[in-house]
């Protein structure tokens, strides 16, 4: 497919999230469209009303997007086709109305991962207000530029603060200075995104689950990568959802799907009894600091 044909693409909104910001350094000039949940993103690429969506999936501080990765196994067939890293600041911000009252701020507003990558500096310092999920951090930007009369704030970035003319009132309340996220973009079709400078890194995204009561069954599969020297950068696994116990795994291998080497560590994954479904070959870039 070519580039030019890729020309809308969904992403979580509204303007000014996060990953917006992450679209937005990838595709410039193609047409952005908002949804307000990771799910809604989703099923617009697999329903082509869109052709590209653009979801986060992990974060360094707090780990994966459950959505995202859950999504990807249970709901959709999706391929991811590139990622985005994206370095995070989150700030405190207030109504401009109410920038000098802002130690009294009765509620606060951001995306779960927001708030979690802030814990600390919220239990400290606002241990009695009450903290609230929002789908987004631009919307909960929005929802404190629609309320100037109530003395409440959102977690989010300075695009928001700026887009939504909100009062930075405390900047960098992230807990951790290490603060990124990785977004995938996300397409019907096993392709791999052309004509963008990457940072030069190939990356293969791999579901899979074990053969039932086998012991040693991840050492096996461990193995399959280990003799032909295939970098893996992440395993994680997540509940299959039909029992305790019962998980997928999740693999990053840092090598192309058509190598012979990964051909021939797919084809020994399902004799050792595993399901294998691979998201597809990606390279990634980096959103400008
Ligand atoms: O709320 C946003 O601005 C988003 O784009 C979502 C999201 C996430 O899901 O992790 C993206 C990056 C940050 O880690 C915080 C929130």
């Amino acid at each position: 497919m070519k580039e030019k044909e890729l020309n809308k693409i969904a992403y979580l909104g509204p303007e000014a999230s996060f990953t917006y910001l992450a679209t937005k350094s990838l595709f410039p000039n193609e047409t952005l469209i908002p949804y307000t949940t990771i799910p809604e993103c989703i099923e617009a690429v697999s329903s082509e009303k869109v052709d590209l969506a653009v979801v986060p999936l992990e974060n360094a501080i707090e780990g994966t997007v459950p959505l995202t990765i859950d999504y990807l196994y249970h709901e959709a067939e999706l391929f991811i086709v590139a990622e985005v890293l994206s370095k995070i600041q989150q700030h405190l911000m207030v109504h401009k109305a109410q920038k000098d009252n802002w130690h009294n701020i009765e509620e606060i507003y951001s995306h779960p991962h927001a708030l979690a990558q802030c814990h600390k500096y919220l239990f400290y310092r606002f241990s009695k207000v009450p903290l609230h999920q929002f789908s987004s951090t631009s919307a909960a930007a929005k929802l404190v530029s629609e309320n100037p009369d109530r003395c409440i704030a959102a977690v989010g970035n300075t695009s928001s603060a700026e887009k939504y003319n909100l009062e930075i009132v405390e900047k960098n309340i992230h807990d951790f200075h290490f603060n990124h996220t990785r977004f995938v973009v996300l397409s019907k079709k096993n392709i791999r995104l052309q004509g963008k400078e990457s940072e030069g890194k190939t990356k293969t995204t791999v579901m899979l689950t074990l053969p039932e009561n086998v012991s040693g069954a991840l050492h096996q599969v461990l193995s399959v990568y280990a003799w032909r020297k295939l970098d893996l950068s992440k395993i994680e696994s997540r509940p299959l959802k039909t029992g305790l116990g019962d998980y997928f795994f999740i693999m990053d291998i840092l090598a192309d799907e058509n190598e012979p080497m990964m051909k021939g560590a797919f084809e020994e994954l399902k004799a050792l009894g595993c399901t294998v479904k691979s998201l597809g070959t990606y390279d990634t870039y980096l959103t400008p600091e």
